[in-house]
């Protein structure tokens, strides 16, 4: 069969829903969630074995974004398709790919590495997984409450396996985390299998169909071939065959962190088109008394907050898809036995990860600000994608500890540029820091990124000169960067903010010869603004590490408000552009037509406190108060 993937998934009556989520219990929601999720995971079957087949031009991402409106809140197997099966392809043996990887099979299954008492630190993981060679089996086990599995997406009700990052024992020795295979609940049942405590844990600010769950083993034993075997091997005998690279385990990270830019790019587009369709219905005030009033997307610090989200957008999208094709490349090299480019792929992604997500969160609260009372409601749908974008600067990998990740490669680097031996070229600048050939400032796209380097530059040298003293001053080294930890993490966010104007404003460049005259002016406008923008905000930092002028500063703020006044007339085109639908974006603020008060109406009257003319607790509890000496 042949469908056009929107129409068709759009039109499937039972995924949408007659009462909004938000007047759910807990457990409705995640019932409701459940049976529209496997009414998807069909489709997406069939999609697989080719029973029906794409006609539109799009991919899986699409597919993505249109559940994201069946969805409002979150697809409870989200982490099965998102990390299950990208584990499993990615670090599964041939052979285990081919069985488990079969499109109609029984397992529902879930990442399970984060445990009640470890998440960011990986290595301090407490489940185990020994290996008992009489039986040719591990044994998995929870030796305490602290190792008990706790957040895990999809863990609570719906996964009847999972892949369990856990300490590998052999014959005594650790050999460190390894994933596993295991199932826990009967295919059939569904009960959870002996040895194995399973259950959700409860309501959060976001994810509440996610049913995120615990997890304990009771010396639960899983067959010697449920490890996954493509990198690194433990054999009948109990020989274990080391990875090329101890760091592949973590590839899953790796690849999610990837793969997060871009989905934050979209949720950022999305809160962008409810909060700038709205500016342009929403009058307010007039700016002259003696005029009417004004869409409030004509005061330019409306402007300020908004366009700046358009085009943080762009970055995210551009700049994932150039993470993204790294990483292919990256592993197709690792995949040749190459695992020289790893490092810098895994610094870069820790840092745009980082910072991407901080953006989103920060963006998408100032969208919902912007939009003022009515952006508090949840009809607007952006206090659901608000909880939906903070999370993610927590989950895979935390802000602060990613930037320290990245801190690491940097400081490296310095090392180098500091004994005066040869750099790679992306990192030439350290050089001309030290020699201090510092560029005369210039107020254009190209100056601001030299600026940015050398705050980059100056930040590290700041961080790797604390360090040294901490170091001089008698400190282990570990104690000596942790006193340095504020300055690392400043020193990375610099990088990355760095990397975002560079890659951004090139790709912008060559994008523009491709395109007609009139779409590259405003596609260099945005990219522009965004390097203006984020210049002002570090302004400090540029006066205190460039050569940049107060005179410099201000001719800088006067480009950045003609920036906005140009951008202006093309606001509602460029939100228009991408091209969400009102199904999708699931907002009365942010509709396509502009319907918002009579959308808001529409809505209100879905909630069940208008269902009776007087509530019952009036009988109840009011009147027996505000009447009592009069009746
Ligand atoms: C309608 C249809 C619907 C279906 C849709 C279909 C489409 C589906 C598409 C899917 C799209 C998906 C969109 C994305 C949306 C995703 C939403 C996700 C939802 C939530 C998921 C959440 C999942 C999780 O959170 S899982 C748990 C994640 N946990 C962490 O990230 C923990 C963080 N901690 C760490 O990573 C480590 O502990 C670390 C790195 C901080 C420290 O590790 P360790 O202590 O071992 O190392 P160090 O001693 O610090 O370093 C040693 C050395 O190693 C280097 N290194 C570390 N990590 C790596 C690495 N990964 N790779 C390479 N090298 C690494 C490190 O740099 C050091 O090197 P040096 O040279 O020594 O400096
Ligand atoms: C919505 C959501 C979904 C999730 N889904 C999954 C999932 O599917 N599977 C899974 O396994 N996990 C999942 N997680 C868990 C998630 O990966 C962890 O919460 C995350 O890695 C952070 O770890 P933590 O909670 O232990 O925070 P902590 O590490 O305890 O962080 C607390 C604070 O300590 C600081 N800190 C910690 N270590 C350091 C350090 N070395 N240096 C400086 N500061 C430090 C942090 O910066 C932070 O400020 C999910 C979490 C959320 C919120």
């Amino acid at each position: 069969m042949m469908i056009h993937t929107n129409n068709y998934i759009l039109n499937i009556k039972e995924l949408w829903d007659d009462v909004p989520e938000e007047y759910l219990s807990h457990k409705e929601r995640y019932e409701n969630a459940i049976k529209k999720a496997f009414i998807v995971l069909k489709v997406l079957r069939q999609l697989h074995t080719g029973n029906i087949q794409i006609t539109d031009h799009r991919t899986p991402t699409n597919v993505y974004s249109i559940q994201d409106g069946i969805f409002r809140n979150v697809n409870p197997l989200l982490i099965h398709i998102g990390l299950f099966w990208s584990t499993i392809a990615a670090q599964a043996s041939t052979e285990q790919q081919a069985e488990w990887l079969q499109p109609d099979s029984s397992m529902i299954g879930t990442y399970v590495q984060t445990e009640l008492g470890h998440g960011s630190f990986i290595r301090g993981i407490e489940t185990t997984a020994t290996y008992d060679s009489t039986t040719d089996e591990f044994i998995l086990h929870t030796p305490r409450l602290s190792a008990y599995k706790w957040w895990p997406g999809g863990l609570g009700n719906t996964a009847n396996a999972c892949l369990v990052m856990a300490q590998l024992y052999i014959n005594g020795t650790c050999h460190g985390l390894h994933i596993f295979l295991a199932q826990i609940r009967d295919f059939d049942t569904h009960k959870p299998l002996p040895g194995i405590k399973v259950g959700e844990i409860g309501p959060k600010m976001g994810f509440n169909t996610a049913d995120n769950g615990f997890l304990g083993f009771d010396n639960h034993r899983i067959p010697r071939t449920n490890m996954l075997m493509k990198n690194v091997q433990v054999l009948r005998d109990g020989t274990y065959v080391k990875p090329k690279h101890d760091k592949l385990t973590y590839g899953s990270m790796l690849l999610t962190r990837v793969t997060l830019i871009s989905d934050l790019a979209y949720q950022l587009s999305k809160a962008a088109t409810i909060a700038v369709r709205y500016s342009a219905v929403r009058r307010q005030s007039p700016i002259k008394s003696n005029e009417p009033e004004r869409q409030i997307l004509d005061f330019v610090s409306q402007q300020h907050k908004l366009f700046i989200t358009i085009a943080s957008s762009h970055v995210y999208r551009v700049v994932g898809l150039w993470m993204w094709n790294s990483h292919k490349r990256v592993t197709a090299d690792i995949h040749e036995g190459n695992m020289g480019q790893l490092p810098e792929l895994h610094a870069l992604a820790c840092c745009l990860k980082a910072i991407s997500s901080r953006d989103a969160s920060a963006l998408v609260e100032q969208c919902r600000l912007a939009c003022g009372g009515h952006g508090y409601m949840m009809a607007s749908n952006l206090p659901q994608i608000y909880a939906y974008t903070t999370a993610a600067v927590t989950y895979e990998g935390e802000y602060t500890v990613l930037l320290l990740q990245t801190a690491r490669y940097l400081v490296k680097f310095w090392r180098l540029a500091a004994e005066h031996k040869p750099l790679p070229q992306n990192f030439a600048y350290f050089e001309d820091y030290i020699k201090k050939n510092f560029e005369q400032w210039r107020n254009s796209p190209e100056g601001i990124i030299e600026g940015f380097k050398a705050i980059v530059a100056g930040k590290t040298k700041a961080a790797y000169d604390t360090l040294q003293c901490n170091l001089r001053n008698g400190r282990e080294f570990e104690e000596a960067w942790n006193m340095a930890s504020v300055q690392l993490t400043n020193a990375s966010e610099a990088y990355a903010r760095s990397l975002l104007c560079e890659v951004f404003w090139k790709e912008t460049v060559q994008l523009s010869t491709k395109v007609s005259k009139s779409l590259a002016i405003v596609l260099e406008q945005l990219a522009e603004l965004y390097l203006m923008y984020w210049a002002l905000e570090k302004h400090g930092d540029l006066l205190l590490y460039s050569t940049i002028s107060r005179n410099d500063i201000e001719a800088l703020q006067s480009r950045y408000e003609e920036l906005l006044a140009l951008i202006r007339p093309n606001a509602v085109g460029l939100v228009d552009a991408f091209d969400i639908r009102d199904e999708v974006l699931c907002s009365t603020l942010g509709a396509y037509d502009g319907r918002v008060y009579e959308r808001m109406m529409e809505e209100a009257s879905k909630s069940p406190l208008n269902e009776d003319v007087v509530n019952e607790s009036f009988h109840k509890y009011i009147r027996p108060v505000t009447m009592k000496n009069k009746l």
